[in-house]
């Protein structure tokens, strides 16, 4: 109830923020104009005091002495009515500075200090230092303004706001602002900016009001002291934490609201507020309100309450009459301390009363320093809003039922422990982003990154290197890496030797997780990479008996590619859902277009295996040596002789054909082979060495220069590969009615045929392109290999494609479409094929691994999968081009104003939104 309260006013001042912020600053503005002897004149009783108060703010600031039946009354009174300390502030700081105030005033400034220090280190771990800080800068200086405002408004001197500030400073706490800050600002647009902000104060606000209130009555206390120059100090920093409150729930909410909505670009809002509706940020921030840690709320709730008691009992006692006596009781040597401060007496036992009148003061003051420090340590660590938001969103709350099992639990209450870090970067946690939010439910480590990222272990003094090593090297039970903290296997790194190499870390540890895990932090540090530069990458659940010595080396983590599938794909009468990884949004809407097109008739191919190529270079004594070595392995008996020693390196390799090229006396030996279901890179060139071997036994004066001479030509363009083909050959056909032209893809075959013939053929050869026939065959030969696992830099030759098309069937309204692609470079085994995912991906198109019966099957279906997604890119894109919608496509499905703004802009300001332009 309290919360939705909390929640329609932050609601209000986020919506109206102009109105909010113009109301406050015409407030302020009263009070800094009014003519403060007239109104409090006319006030009760103030006039006189502040009279005096104002003669003496004077004479205070030289340092004049003002009798002491004048300030002893001045106390009097002011205990009386707390707010007669303002105008009597001057009498009471006037008094003259002694050692003792010297030291106090020196310790109060000194924490201040630490204490800002301490707070901008806290927003600096909530996230980013520059927003937050200047929230937190802004907070306070917007607060130090309106304090001013109120103090001089009734009639206290200002300048003695030199004391006040540092009290202003300890009251405040900015990482409040550094959290509304943050979360208002993960906002992508106003109407979620607005309803983050009316969350953040559903969820700060009550406990924030709670905090208030303990802190006036705590501080109030000082201002029964008896003393009189603390008494107007705890008053002002009374009036700065009901400032500081005040500011907070209204000012700064507005001027956050405000920031965004200056800075963006002029949106509709209504189609903005729309979409922010379903954004899963909004669900997480409509949930129950937020508890606060109950037994934190309740020991202050009974603070409350004692401290309420003790100001209605101090005020009862000293009102009227019985106040003197009640003071003289509590503090008996006021007196003797106001006449005594102005006395240059310098005998013992006046210096003695001094400091024992002084001790009072001390005493209170020390008081609310500690209550302070406990305030720091027992009620501001509370968790960050991110986690709150997170451990209630729905979502997050499905996601941790189903992947949390206790175990998880538990280790995670031990990677929580303090950290023992030997390295500079200590993961934080990550900013509050959307993006966060949205990931919470899929089964990635990303929730949990942060902590998990820590460096874990035992808690105790990392041991001596030595020992480290010995018990690394040792295999005795209860020995090896298992039994090493984290730091003291990054000291055995960070040492260097042979011990444990950086890039070993997985196979030393035998535990390739913890491994990559540790060299996040190594790099991170190294790197000098700002804190938890890391967490957005992945490393977790990964099967890495899968990659380790197959796909990839000093792993730091893994980078996820959305996945998505275009489909039913009718090809030679099966019908295939393909997957794409692809980030380039639009791609798989286009395919799926074309697949629905192609799919009424079917797509129907042609698959030959031309085999794999590696081309070695080798060179001999003169050019008539080179030409007798290439007419050698040219004849039909050596070839076999060559083909055994090369068939010999595997069970599925088999050299087909042998070209060579000569150039002066170099050959280029470009052998070529069938490789199973493998793409065959590997097997080839094992296959070209042994094969090499045989050739240098008959002519050991040739001189291998490179097993690879790029007469292959592996992952670059060349003429060779377009030619003669290198991997599966494929060639799709299909022919489209003219009504399916119209319905799908709203144009119809005469005008594709002339685009694909002015610009697939005619602008390719103008552009010089070798194998560039075509719209974009590499869009979809990238994607489907990213989703299966192939090499993805073999997209280079296996893009090469002439998409053709003609006018078809008697009136020449149907289409007829082909797509030849001569090298599609693929495999279902080896390389990246065998990782969980890709491996599915396979699965997927029914060609995962190897070919049970036929080796070599699979891999031509997935060449004719390839090759047909790719003619359904092709023709989509073709009539998206004729149509002229291509940009229009784009904008809508290829730019998110999320991501746009997020990459580009700190404060999530919309840079562009498809709104505007579609
Ligand atoms: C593999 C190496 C580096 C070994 O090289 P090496 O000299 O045997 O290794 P080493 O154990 O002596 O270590 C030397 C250094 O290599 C690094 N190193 C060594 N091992 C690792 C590791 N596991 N993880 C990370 N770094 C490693 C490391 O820096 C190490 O120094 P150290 O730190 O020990 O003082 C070397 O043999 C090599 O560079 N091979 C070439 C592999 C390659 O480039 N493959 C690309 C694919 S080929 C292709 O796709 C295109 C093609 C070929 O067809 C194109 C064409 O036609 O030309
Ligand atoms: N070395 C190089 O120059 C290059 C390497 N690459 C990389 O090479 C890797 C791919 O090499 P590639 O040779 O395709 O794969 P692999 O190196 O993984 O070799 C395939 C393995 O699978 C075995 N196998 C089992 N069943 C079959 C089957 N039905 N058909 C074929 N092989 C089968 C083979 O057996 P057997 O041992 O009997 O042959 C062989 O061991 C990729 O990671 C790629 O990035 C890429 C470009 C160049």
């Amino acid at each position: 109830m309290i919360g939705r309260l909390f929640r329609a006013h932050g609601e209000f001042c986020a919506s109206h923020p102009w109105e909010v912020i113009v109301a406050l600053l015409t407030i302020t503005a009263c009070m800094l104009t009014v003519d403060k002897n007239n109104t409090l004149d006319a006030s009760s009783g103030l006039g006189a005091a502040t009279a005096s108060a104002a003669a003496a703010g004077g004479s205070g600031a030289s340092g004049a002495a003002i009798p002491p039946a004048s300030v002893g009354g001045s106390a009097t009174s002011s205990r009386h009515r707390p707010c007669h300390g303002w105008s009597q502030s001057c009498d009471g700081l006037e008094a003259e500075y002694n050692a003792a105030d010297v030291i106090l005033m020196t310790i109060v400034r000194c924490t201040a200090v630490l204490y800002c220090y301490y707070q901008f280190c806290s927003l600096h771990r909530l996230g980013s230092k520059y927003v937050l800080g200047i929230a937190g800068l802004f907070t306070v200086f917007s607060s130090f303004i309106f304090t001013t405002a109120i103090i001089k408004f009734l009639g206290s001197d200002i300048s003695e706001l030199k004391d006040a500030l540092f009290f202003l400073l300890l009251v405040i706490d900015l990482s409040n602002s550094g959290r509304l800050a943050q979360l208002a600002l993960s906002g992508s647009n106003q109407a979620e900016v607005t309803q983050n902000i009316a969350r953040g104060l559903e969820l700060l606000g009550p406990a924030i009001s709670l905090d208030t209130i303990v802190e006036v009555l705590l501080v109030g206390v000082g201002t029964l002291s008896g003393v009189q120059r603390l008494e107007v100090l705890c008053m002002f920093a009374v009036l700065s934490v009901l400032v500081n409150y005040v500011v907070f729930m209204t000012f700064y909410p507005a001027c956050l609201s405000l920031i965004f909505d200056l800075s963006r670009s002029g949106v509709d809002m209504s189609v903005v507020r729309e979409k922010a509706k379903g954004s899963l940020l909004l669900k997480s921030l409509t949930e129950e309100e937020q508890k606060a840690n109950p037994v934190l709320q309740r020991v202050k709730l009974i603070m409350t309450t004692g401290l309420m008691a003790v100001h209605i009992y101090s005020r009862v006692a000293f009102s009227g009459s019985d106040y003197d006596s009640v003071d003289k009781t509590l503090s008996p040597t006021l007196s003797l301390n106001v006449s005594n401060n102005r006395t240059e007496s310098g005998e013992i036992t006046d210096i003695i009363i001094k400091w024992l009148t002084m001790s009072a003061d001390h005493i209170v003051i020390s008081i609310v320093l500690i209550a302070l420090v406990v305030k720091f340590i027992c009620f501001d660590n509370r968790d960050p809003l991110p986690d709150q938001l997170r451990q209630s969103g729905p979502v997050a709350i499905a996601a941790k039922a189903s992947q949390t099992t206790p175990i998880e639990e538990e280790q995670d209450t031990q990677k929580r422990q303090p950290e023992i870090s030997a390295v500079p970067a200590v993961v934080r946690a990550p900013l509050f982003t959307i993006e966060e939010q949205s990931s919470a439910n899929v089964s990635t480590q990303t929730e949990l990154l942060p902590l998990r990222h820590r460096l874990v272990g035992p808690i105790r003094p990392p041991r001596p290197l030595q020992e480290c090593l010995d018990i690394l090297n040792s295999t005795e039970d209860g020995s090896g890496p298992a039994s090493l903290s984290d730091e003291e296997i990054v000291s055995i790194i960070q040492a260097g030797g042979t011990h444990c190499p950086l890039y070993k870390i997985e196979s030393v540890l035998d535990d390739p997780e913890r491994g990559v895990r540790i060299r996040r932090q190594i790099i991170s540090g190294r790197a000098k990479m700002q804190v938890g530069r890391l967490d957005g990458l992945p490393y977790e659940h990964l099967d890495y008996r899968r990659v380790l010595n197959a796909c990839c080396e000093n792993i730091l983590g893994y980078v996820p590619i959305p996945v998505g599938y275009a489909g039913p794909l009718l090809l030679d009468g099966e019908t295939f859902y393909v997957p794409m990884a692809t980030t380039e949004g639009a791609l798989v809407a286009s395919t799926n277009r074309g697949c629905k097109a192609l799919s009424v008739r079917g797509v129907r191919s042609v698959v030959e295996d031309v085999g794999m190529t590696r081309a070695p270079c080798v060179r001999f004594p003169s050019v008539a040596r080179a030409a007798e070595a290439k007419s050698w392995i040219e004849s039909d008996e050596n070839y076999q002789l060559v083909k055994t020693e090369f068939d010999s390196t595997s069970r599925f390799g088999r050299l087909k054909d042998c070209h060579i090229a000569m150039d002066g006396p170099q050959l280029y030996i470009r052998f070529v082979a069938i490789t199973g279901d493998a793409m065959g890179m590997n097997m080839v060139s094992k296959g070209a060495e042994m094969a090499l071997r045989r050739i240098k036994r008959q002519f050991p004066d040739m001189q291998i220069i490179s097993l690879s001479g790029n007469f292959c030509c592996d992952k670059k363009p060349a003429a060779i590969n377009w030619i003669k083909g290198r991997g599966k050959r494929v060639v799709t056909e299909c022919t489209i009615s003219a009504a399916t032209l119209r319905s799908v893809l709203k144009t119809d075959a005469k005008t594709l045929v002339e685009c694909n013939k002015l610009k697939n053929m005619g602008g390719s050869a103008m552009a010089g392109s070798i194998g560039g026939n075509n719209a974009h065959a590499a869009n979809m030969v990238t994607a489907v290999f990213l989703a299966t696992g192939q090499d993805p830099a073999q997209n280079v030759t296996s893009s090469n494609c002439s998409t053709a098309m003609e006018c078809w069937a008697e009136n020449s309204e149907d289409l007829y479409m082909t797509c030849t692609m001569p090298s599609l470079e693929v495999g279902t085994v080896g390389g990246g094929t065998g990782l969980p995912g890709q491996s599915a991906c396979l699965e997927m198109l029914g060609v995962r691994g190897a070919h049970a019966t036929r080796p070599g099957d699979n891999a031509k279906k997935l060449a004719q999968i390839v090759c047909a997604t790719v003619m359904a890119g092709e023709l989509s894109l073709m009539a998206a081009l004729v149509n002229s919608d291509l940009v229009k496509s784009h904008m809508r499905h290829n730019r998110s104003s999320v991501a746009v703004s997020s990459a580009n802009n700190p404060l999530n300001v919309t840079v562009s939104s498809c709104s505007t332009i579609s």
